[in-house]
């Protein structure tokens, strides 16, 4: 045991425990322990003790098989971290399993700081209370957990659910990504769910005083809907789906269009532009059949429609305190020409196609890849040749391409370019 004479000072306990169970301190200067230590990342507090490896049962390394072995007939958590380089991270991942229960960390022993006394004084000793497991694959890890009765749940940004929607399994791995990565693909691909933590935390970091408007547009199934919707909730703004406003015209008042002659206005009273907002509100998922959005899509082809709706739009963005965020199709170009910011968002038609096949496979309607590629198609068309407010790009929006962009790394990209008009 190596001390620094001011740390024998403050604690002269330490010394005498010490010396209890056979073990003498030396007193050196701190230099010294700093040289020894070598990492100069991390500061040391004037004490160095050194020890053995940290062990299992019988003096071996510790293996997952253990961890799983020791708690085989109940309740288990696991931590697993999906190449966490910084390892200050890392003491602060098992100083919180330390305090939550967990049963060991896992973490792989390529692209992770593999220190055993790093880790320790990182996790300002925790590591003694939680095993810390190194392991060669983790995605082999993760399957040999699944077969001895875990769950493993992703936390990543894309998530499907939110943490607190998910009721944990009783034997569950928890998996973290790195830091601005994130989960890689396969162990993505391996995890039973994906879980995200609502993102409330960014709101601080981006530090909004303005009231801003932001306009999205974009072609069916670009992503723009779940783009503007986590944008309005980092930024604590409205959200305004127009594309749902005219599913919703189409489906409660699409007697308007039928019987209104031509170049006569369609009228909606407030009552009726008052329904329409109450059901932007209503998440029937018949709102968003296939069914509706081809009929959205012929309705909003005809300039009377869209002049009944744009008022609607328009007062929507007006009255929100803090601003909006709107998505549609001519929002830059007709319902908010002032935006603060313009965005533009696209992806090819295949990958669109595909997230349009899945989001209908997951909420258990029939679909047809190539069907669903066809109508995408169609509605590509329509909307952009349509003669009144068709969908454009216009020059001074931001244009993003998220083809191959998870949602989180999508709405990252976003925020960081949003951040410079705040
Ligand atoms: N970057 C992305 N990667 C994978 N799937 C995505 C991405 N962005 C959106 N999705 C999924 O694609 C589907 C359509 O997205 P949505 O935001 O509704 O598109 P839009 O509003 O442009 O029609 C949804 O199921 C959504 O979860
Ligand atoms: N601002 C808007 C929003 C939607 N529309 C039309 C064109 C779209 O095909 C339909 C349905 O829009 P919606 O955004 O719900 O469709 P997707 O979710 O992108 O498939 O409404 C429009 O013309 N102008």
């Amino acid at each position: 045991m190596l001390v620094t004479g001011e740390f024998l000072k403050k604690y002269p306990e330490v010394a005498r425990m010490a010396q209890s169970k056979g073990v003498h301190p030396r007193r050196v200067a701190a230099g010294e322990i700093s040289k020894i230590w070598g990492h100069s990342g991390m500061a040391h507090q004037g004490i160095a003790l050194r020890v053995g490896r940290l062990s299992g049962h019988d003096g071996s390394k510790l293996r997952v098989e253990d961890i799983v072995s020791a708690h085989l007939s109940n309740t288990s958590t696991v931590v697993l971290l999906d190449r966490v380089t910084d390892i200050n991270n890392v003491g602060a991942i098992v100083r919180s399993a330390a305090c939550f229960d967990v049963d060991a960390v896992i973490l792989p022993e390529h692209h992770s700081p593999s220190e055993s006394c790093v880790i320790t004084k990182a996790s300002s000793g925790a590591a003694d209370i939680v095993p810390v497991v190194q392991v060669g694959n983790l995605v082999k890890t993760m399957e040999y957990l699944k077969q001895h009765g875990y769950w493993c749940y992703g936390m990543d940004a894309g998530g499907d659910k939110a943490l607190h929607e998910i009721s944990f399994c009783e034997r569950r791995a928890i998996i973290l990504g790195s830091e601005g990565k994130g989960i890689r693909r396969l162990t993505r691909e391996h995890c039973d769910h994906l879980v995200k933590i609502p993102m409330s935390a960014r709101i601080d970091s981006l530090n909004r005083s303005k009231r801003l408007v932001i306009a999205i547009d974009g072609p069916s199934s670009s992503g723009k809907g779940t783009l503007a919707k986590e944008l309005a909730n980092v930024l604590r703004m409205q959200h305004l789906d127009t594309g749902k406003l005219y599913r919703v015209f189409a489906v409660k008042f699409p007697h308007k269009y039928s019987q209104a002659r031509s170049h006569e206005e369609i009228r909606l009273n407030t009552e009726e532009e008052e329904e329409m907002l109450a059901a932007l509100n209503n998440d029937d998922p018949g709102y968003y059949s296939e069914h509706v959005g081809r009929m959205a899509s012929i309705l909003a082809r005809n300039s009377q429609v869209r002049s009944a709706l744009l008022p609607i739009q328009r007062q929507f963005v007006l009255n929100a305190p803090q601003g909006a965020v709107v998505d549609g199709r001519d929002i830059a170009s007709v319902v908010c020409p002032d935006a603060d910011v313009k965005i533009f968002v696209s992806a090819y038609a295949s990958v669109r196609a595909r997230r349009r096949f899945r989001q209908l496979c997951g909420s258990n309607r029939k679909a047809m890849y190539k069907t669903v590629l066809f109508h995408l198609l169609h509605r590509d068309i329509r909307d952009t040749c349509r003669s009144s407010a068709p969908l454009v790009r216009t020059e001074d929006a931001i244009y993003l391409n998220n083809s191959h962009m998870q949602k989180a790394a999508a709405l990252r990209e976003l925020v960081e370019k949003i951040k410079t008009f705040l």
